[in-house]
């Protein structure tokens, strides 16, 4: 790296940076300059092209063209986990994801002569240093994805990142555990050490970063070098001036539609959710929200033992391919790690689920061409950014695969959506898309049980909200009775900081 004539140093500079994968130009033209002491965002649409240039700099992905020059060690803390579910949350951290992924490169040098305990009391004081804190004893399938987050970032410190390049960490936290990133984030920078985020809360973005850079389409657009900025024209360079997409913002209030009707699931007289209903789920993440879901879904056994009716059916017993049968659809907290078959191609992922009838012909072969048909129109109408839908599901971006799965379970025969975090990853256009689906499905008469993380949503698309604490549900609010600091005052006991959410409108 050129030493700077003056100012703090440059850790990473890029620029024109190009990359294609077959045909599809994922970079044309990125520019990105990093900065010790500074939090630099980058944001941009889906499929705008953040990850692949995320991954030109950590050197996972080389460049097709342009000039990139990177001068400290950078730690890529990825969209994806990448925690290994069998080991330790300790041992996830001291080698680290890419090293248990197989390149072996470091742990054996840094091992040598250094024990467990020796790095125990490593992680401990990075842990007291940074305020990071994780069970270390636990192994990661244990422990809900926020936690496999932290222990991501903690593993990028714990090997000597002066660089830290966070692809869209906070989509996983609280208000609460935002802030206190953006703190730690803080005095990171302040010791000397520079970091990219990625975020499509762009409330965050302006509120926490010291410059934004923005890429649309895989080309540099606007750098914005300082405070303030205007979320205007943040999300004009992202859509190119085109709103259209973005409709209103996720804070809008539900129109109002038909009355409710009856109840359609029932989970032991504590939960239902009516025909044409949202009924939210509030409360830390960690919290039996997973096992709710799973046990609704049929992935796990109810441990209490509590009667689940479908229409007044009791199902407790069904197999989850039944419960779909019966119109029951789950979008996954993560639907990279549960909820898509990556090597899959976008038609087999979208009809995957319990194929409609009309896509098998005569002695029950699929029809390959109905089922691309609707698999394009599926993806047209969730503005997926994708070259064909002959691309197997990994190659899509983030964001796109969110868009896919949520299409897919509100397709054909949905009636009962459980949606954990339905809109993890997607951009703001993409958010209000996926809110105006889900509403359509309860204008249509589907009930929606939802679990997010994210209070602006909770508060936008529910019609009851319960909240959830150390696997109890408590009893339910209507819409009507809570306000953001009413949600605040009842989450507060809970570690929740809402009041640090706010209701900026985003463009
Ligand atoms: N390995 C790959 N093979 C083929 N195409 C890819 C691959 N990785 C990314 N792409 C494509 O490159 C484009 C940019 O993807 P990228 O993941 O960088 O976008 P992103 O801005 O991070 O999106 P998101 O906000 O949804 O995470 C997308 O069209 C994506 O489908």
């Amino acid at each position: 790296m050129t030493p700077q004539a003056a100012g703090p140093p440059v850790h990473v500079r890029a620029a024109g940076l190009a990359k294609s994968f077959g045909p599809v130009r994922a970079l044309r033209r990125a520019d990105l300059t990093v900065t010790a002491g500074r939090i630099s965002a980058l944001v941009g649409e889906n499929g705008a092209g953040k990850s692949t240039l995320m991954q030109l700099i950590s050197g996972d992905l080389s460049p097709d063209a342009g000039a990139l020059d990177v001068g400290v060690r950078v730690g890529l803390v990825r969209q994806q986990l990448s925690t290994v579910d069998e080991l330790s949350l300790l041992e996830n951290i001291v080698f680290g994801a890419e090293d248990a992924a197989g390149t072996g490169a470091w742990p054996g040098r840094l091992l040598g002569g250094i024990s467990w305990s020796a790095h125990k009391e490593g992680v401990r004081d990075l842990m007291a240093r940074t305020g990071i804190v994780v069970p270390l004893a636990k192994p990661a399938a244990e422990v809900p994805v926020g936690v496999r987050q932290r222990v991501d970032i903690l593993s990028a410190l714990y090997r000597g990142a002066r660089c830290l390049l966070l692809d869209e960490p906070t989509t996983y936290l609280t208000p609460r555990e935002v802030d206190t990133l953006f703190e730690v984030m803080r005095d990171l920078a302040a010791g000397g050490m520079s970091v990219v985020f990625i975020s499509h809360r762009l409330r965050e973005v302006v509120q926490h970063c010291d410059e934004v850079n923005v890429l649309r389409r895989g080309e540099s657009v606007l750098h914005l070098p300082a405070a303030p900025f205007e979320l205007g024209r943040i999300g004009r360079a992202m859509t190119g001036g085109d709103d259209a997409a973005g409709g209103e913002a996720t804070g809008a209030a539900r129109p109002a539609g038909a009355p409710p009707g009856v109840p359609v699931l029932d989970v032991g007289g504590r939960l239902s959710v009516r025909a044409g209903e949202i009924v939210g789920i509030a409360g830390v993440s960690g919290n039996g929200q997973n096992e709710l879901l799973d046990t609704i879904a049929g992935l796990q056994r109810s441990a209490a033992h509590l009667p689940l009716t479908i229409d007044g059916r009791e199902v407790s017993r069904w197999s989850t391919r039944a419960r779909r049968a019966a119109g029951l659809r789950f979008i996954p907290e993560s639907v990279k790690e549960s909820g898509s078959a990556p090597a899959a191609s976008i038609t087999d992922n979208v009809i995957s689920a319990v194929p409609p009838p009309g896509l098998r012909g005569r002695l029950g072969l699929l029809r390959r061409g109905k089922a691309d048909q609707l698999a394009r129109s599926l993806v047209e109408r969730a503005r997926v950014v994708a070259s064909s839908t002959r691309q197997p599901a990994s190659e899509l971006s983030g964001g796109n695969l969110q868009r896919v799965a949520v299409a897919r379970e509100l397709g054909d025969g949905a009636r009962i959506l459980l949606a954990h975090e339905p809109t993890r990853g997607v951009d703001f256009a993409g958010v209000a898309l996926i809110h105006a689906q889900l509403r359509e499905f309860t204008s249509r008469g589907g009930a929606v049980l939802l679990v997010t993380s994210d209070v602006d949503e909770l508060l936008a698309l529910s019609d009851r909200v319960h909240v959830i604490d150390r696997g109890r549900l408590g009893r339910d609010y209507e819409r009507d009775e809570l306000t953001l600091g009413r949600l605040g005052e009842l989450l507060g006991g809970l570690g929740h900081d809402v009041a640090a959410a706010r209701h900026e409108e985003v463009p």
